[in-house]
């Protein structure tokens, strides 16, 4: 079944001031390298609640930032875009904040992230905000969860009699090990390679279809198991399906990941079945790769649907 009018998203996660940087040469370590730098909104669930608004998909974001100019700078640009936004300023904390170092070709030389403002969170921070959102919630709600979160609030959130699909975003190597304790809550997990290795405990040269097994064995009833230019695997429905990436130039690599997540969300949310809707989240992907930063200028459902 499809449908012109969408399901209503809550995004669950990270709000970040992103910095990417592109070096004109490639990276030197020890030394400044030059460099165009720029500055955006970043963070896995905002990326894709950006994304969502783009593909005409309600979105309601709830996160956490610091008093700072960065949050104010934030709250006022992720509003503007449509966005519904529901956060919390946490004192004594400052915004979360990413910082990229892409090499010429605009593959990743090195990486930072600083959120402990959400990191490190109480378990019971977003009560409040999701008790409210959960009694106006609609049985067709997607609540989206990223990775960013504290395992203990994982449990939390996934714990409660939410109305609903809970999807989630492993984020990466360092954080799906967060993911553990709620796997057999997610009713679809979207996670790379790196994440399935930590996630599953399986050696980093474990074959893809190697580490869908083991994922199809944790308790998920569904994962998207991307691997770059490689295939992209799917389990729906206890069978495993497999796609192949879209040839495009790449700019850089930053929210290809965050982009199939959201492309394929938008057709959940639109009634599509996880694979149906995964090749939109192809077309998203490459739309990014094809851009600089993680939300790519032309993104559109209509860009998706004619890609
Ligand atoms: N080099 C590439 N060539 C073609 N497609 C790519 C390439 N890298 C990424 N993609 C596309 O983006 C999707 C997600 O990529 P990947 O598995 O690298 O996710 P990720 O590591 O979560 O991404 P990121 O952290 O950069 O957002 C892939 O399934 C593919 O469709
Ligand atoms: O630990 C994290 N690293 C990176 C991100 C975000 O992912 C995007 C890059 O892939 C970027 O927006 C960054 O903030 C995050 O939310 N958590």
């Amino acid at each position: 079944m499809t449908s012109a009018i969408s399901s209503p998203v809550i995004a669950i996660g990270a709000i970040h001031y992103d910095t990417i940087a592109h070096a004109s040469e490639p990276i030197r370590p020890e030394t400044s390298t030059p460099s165009r730098l720029n500055a955006k909104p970043g963070g896995v669930a905002t990326n894709i609640a950006r994304a969502l608004v783009r593909l005409g998909v309600g979105t309601r974001l709830v996160g956490a930032v610091g008093e700072d100019g960065a949050a104010d700078m934030l709250s006022r640009q992720l509003s503007q875009e449509g966005l519904e936004l529901h956060v919390k300023a946490r004192k004594g904390f400052a915004t979360g904040q990413y910082l990229a170092l892409h090499n010429p070709a605009g593959d990743l030389a090195a990486a930072c992230v600083d959120d402990r403002v959400l990191s490190e969170a109480p378990e019971d921070l977003f009560d409040g905000i999701v008790a409210d959102l959960a009694a106006n919630a609609t049985d067709d709600t997607i609540w989206f969860l990223d990775a960013n979160l504290p395992a203990a609030m994982l449990v939390r959130l996934t714990g409660r009699a939410l109305p609903g699909r809970l999807v989630a975003n492993a984020v990466s190597d360092a954080k799906a090990v967060r993911l553990r304790g709620v796997l057999d809550k997610l009713d679809c997990l979207m996670l790379n390679r790196g994440e399935a290795v930590t996630l599953t405990g399986l050696s980093r040269d474990t074959s893809s279809e190697d580490l869908a097994t083991a994922l199809s064995q944790t308790g998920l009833k569904s994962f998207v198991l991307t691997s770059a230019a490689s295939d992209v695997l799917v389990l729906e429905s206890g069978k495993l399906h497999r796609f192949a990436p879209l040839q495009t130039d790449i700019v850089d690599v930053t929210g290809a990941g965050d982009a199939l997540t959201a492309g394929t969300v938008a057709a959940l949310a639109r009634g599509y079945g996880l694979t149906q809707a995964v090749p939109f989240g192809l077309a998203a992907a490459a739309l990014t790769l094809r851009s600089t930063g993680a939300l790519a200028e032309e993104l559109s459902w209509d860009a998706l649907a004619n890609f």
